[in-house]
């Protein structure tokens, strides 16, 4: 037979979000001049107890001493701390009226005020241990029980001691006195509440943090508001992804970490355990072995537009959607192209580096305007679109190359070869994506066929264009300047040293991959990737995903929502039905849609469920992942 348990809650700043004495000061003295003086010394005495810089007892005394408080302004406390519940004890009431035998409140406040909030979440009068007043024939506070063990320094511990309670026992608590009890060897385990304060000396001693009672009621197998507690869903967002990502996030309710750099394979496989959601930028390279590792991971989100550092397939077996930001930063690799091949039609490079070495060379050789210039575009997606268009209005002439069919926009001309393209630009601009295929994509074959002299732009991907062989066209002459903003090898941070035999020529730009890396552009990335990561753990739904079939989903109201990602083979579908049809479950909506590689169907279910529906649907030959949303 299971044990007893038994739920030791702290009233003040875990049950309810605040201090009750701190309120109980407001009303007093609501109105008074002084009030700000003596909220902040009630305050101070009270953190001090907390802490477990002062004893209980003194702090009492020294607050009670200061509020000059009777029984009107209990009867007001009453009523502010009824609007004052914690969100998750609100959220969770069904948990404090079913298990109301195990549920105990243990505070040095008042039961004056505590018992009144406490008994509206079915928790028993019985239940509440805490001080009482001792009023004047007026009804003015005179001071308090003294024979209440719970007035005393370590009260708590005292108490238990006498309650002597069999059984295991679980003290939530956001103060020092609520880790005493665990400490004098009278509980089980002790979890520090910061839903509303944290405290470093408690949550430095607790056995767990809980940042609510969904926590709680989750690790201990307790039917929750939730099916998984939000804030125990964390999220490791690595590669400087801007802050209001975090901020956004966090703001749903998930633990969140940032990182400055990228992490490489063996500290990514390291670090990814237990980790749910992962957002990264190009840097990381989310291999095969670091999804092994992956024990939790149900997404990643790339703060960028590409997504060749991902595994995808590898992705796609483990039941990991992928998410990116396809729009976000297009119009700033395209401002930044047009810059430079502007500066490199100019010979800008040169003369800022003859400038910096006090060199005055004033000169219209090797300098062009762009207009009325051939633009060659390879890769007319997104970015290579954008690019025609601003490039046609500065008055080029704008030429394209793509493997697949492209509407050309304006006056752009589409060509039917590679080296057709070559041979008529005057400058080559490269906005082909990061395929294994693209690999060396660009080389000495490539830079031959270009006119001489012409310019060369990578903004795309490093590993796409042998370097070798763009420092050889350099040298030799046969082009006349590049912009490379890519790199095969890249730093994984800031502090990490470059090198490139690139940077000895003299018209070229190099830049640190920052095509994408403008204000706007991590703004706008920080704001849309994470609100495709809230759509799909709050609903399921895979619209834009680049790996899982695309299903927009409706809200859900008042239902239960399972997915269930597998193989795409045949027949799952109605293996899914067969077992919701067993179990007399009425289907109220069900969505399928599948790729090339996977399946996914959404199902919502009027009714509740147990776990063996659960493990039958996870036991469905080819089933790679359930999840439950509700
Ligand atoms: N430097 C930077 O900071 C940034 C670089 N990028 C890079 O730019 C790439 C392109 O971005 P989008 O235009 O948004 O992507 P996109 O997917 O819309 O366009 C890529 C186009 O290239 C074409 N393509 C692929 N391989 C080709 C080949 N071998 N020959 C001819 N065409 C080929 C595709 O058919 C597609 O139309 C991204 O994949 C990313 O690698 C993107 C953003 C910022
Ligand atoms: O969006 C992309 O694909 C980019 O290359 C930009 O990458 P970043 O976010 O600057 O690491």
């Amino acid at each position: 037979m299971e044990s007893k348990k038994h739920f030791v809650i702290d009233f003040d700043s875990t049950f309810t979000q605040v201090e009750a004495l701190d309120v109980l000061c407001d009303i007093a003295y609501e109105g008074k001049e002084n009030k700000d003086e003596i909220a902040q010394q009630i305050k101070s005495l009270t953190d001090q107890a907390m802490e477990g810089s002062l004893s209980f007892r003194e702090a009492l005394e020294s607050r009670l001493a200061l509020l000059k408080a009777g029984k009107g302004e209990i009867e007001k406390l009453i009523q502010a701390l009824k609007g004052k519940v914690s969100d998750s004890v609100k959220r969770n009431r069904h948990f404090f009226e079913n298990y109301a035998d195990d549920v105990l409140i243990i505070s040095s406040g008042f039961k004056d005020f505590i018992e009144p909030i406490v008994v509206e979440y079915g928790i028993k009068p019985e239940n509440v241990y805490a001080n009482t007043f001792t009023y004047d024939a007026s009804g003015n506070i005179t001071g308090f029980d003294r024979s209440n063990p719970l007035s005393e320094h370590e009260g708590k511990v005292k108490l238990m001691k006498q309650l002597q309670l069999n059984g295991e026992v679980i003290v939530i608590g956001d103060g020092y006195t609520d880790y005493e009890i665990r400490k004098a060897g009278l509980a089980d385990k002790f979890y520090a509440f910061t839903e509303n304060v944290e405290r470093e000396i408690v949550v430095a001693n607790a056995d767990q943090v809980a940042q609510n009672f969904d926590e709680i009621l989750f690790t201990h197998n307790l039917p929750t508001a939730t099916s998984y507690p939000k804030s125990m869903i964390k999220i490791l967002l690595l590669e400087n992804v801007h802050e209001s990502a975090k901020l956004k996030l966090e703001s749903e309710g998930y633990s969140v970490e940032l990182m400055k750099g990228a992490l490489d394979e063996d500290e990514l496989a390291e670090k990814i355990k237990g980790v749910h959601v992962l957002g990264i930028r190009s840097k990381t390279i989310v291999t095969r072995k670091v999804l092994e590792n992956a024990n939790r991971l149900m997404l990643v989100g790339a703060f960028c537009i590409g997504t060749n550092q991902i595994d995808l397939e590898a992705c796609q077996e483990k039941g990991i959607a992928v998410f990116n930001a396809p729009f976000s930063n297009t119009r700033s690799v395209v401002e930044l192209a047009i810059g430079e091949i502007i500066m490199l039609m100019r010979g800008i490079p040169k003369r800022m580096r003859q400038m910096d070495k006090k060199e005055w060379k004033k000169s219209a050789n090797n300098s062009s305007e762009i207009r009325g210039k051939k633009l060659g575009i390879i890769g007319y997606g997104n970015i290579g679109a954008q690019l025609s268009v601003l490039a046609e209005a500065m008055g080029m002439n704008v030429f394209y190359y793509d493997i697949v069919e492209k509407l050309a926009l304006g006056n752009a001309t589409k060509v039917s070869s590679l080296d057709e393209l070559l041979a008529t630009a005057d400058i080559i601009s490269l906005h082909v994506d990061g395929r294994e295929s693209n690999k060396s994509f660009f080389g000495a074959a490539e830079f031959a066929k270009m006119k001489d002299g012409a310019i060369f732009v990578n903004l795309a991907r490093g590993p796409v264009v042998d370097i070798k062989a763009l420092n050889d066209a350099l040298e030799s002459g046969k082009i006349r300047g590049a912009g490379v903003d890519v790199f095969p090898v890249e730093p994984k941070n800031n502090n990490e040293p470059f090198e490139s035999p690139l940077a000895l020529h003299e018209n070229i730009i190099l830049t640190p991959h920052i095509g994408g890396s403008t204000e706007e552009a991590q703004v706008n990335i920080a704001d849309f990737v994470p609100s495709k990561i809230v759509e799909y753990i709050n609903s399921g739904s895979t619209y834009n995903s680049v790996n899982f079939p695309n299903l927009q989903l409706p809200k859900l109201d008042d239902a239960h929502r399972l997915l269930h990602i597998h193989r795409n083979v045949s027949g799952i579908l109605a293996k899914i039905n067969t077992i919701f049809a067993k179990h007399n479950i009425n289907v109220e909506g069900q969505y399928l849609k599948t790729n090339e590689k996977i399946g996914y169907v959404i199902t919502d279910i009027d009714k509740e469920y147990g776990p063996e529906l659960i493990t039958e649907l996870k036991n469905i030959d080819d089933t790679i992942k359930v999840r439950v949303l509700y």
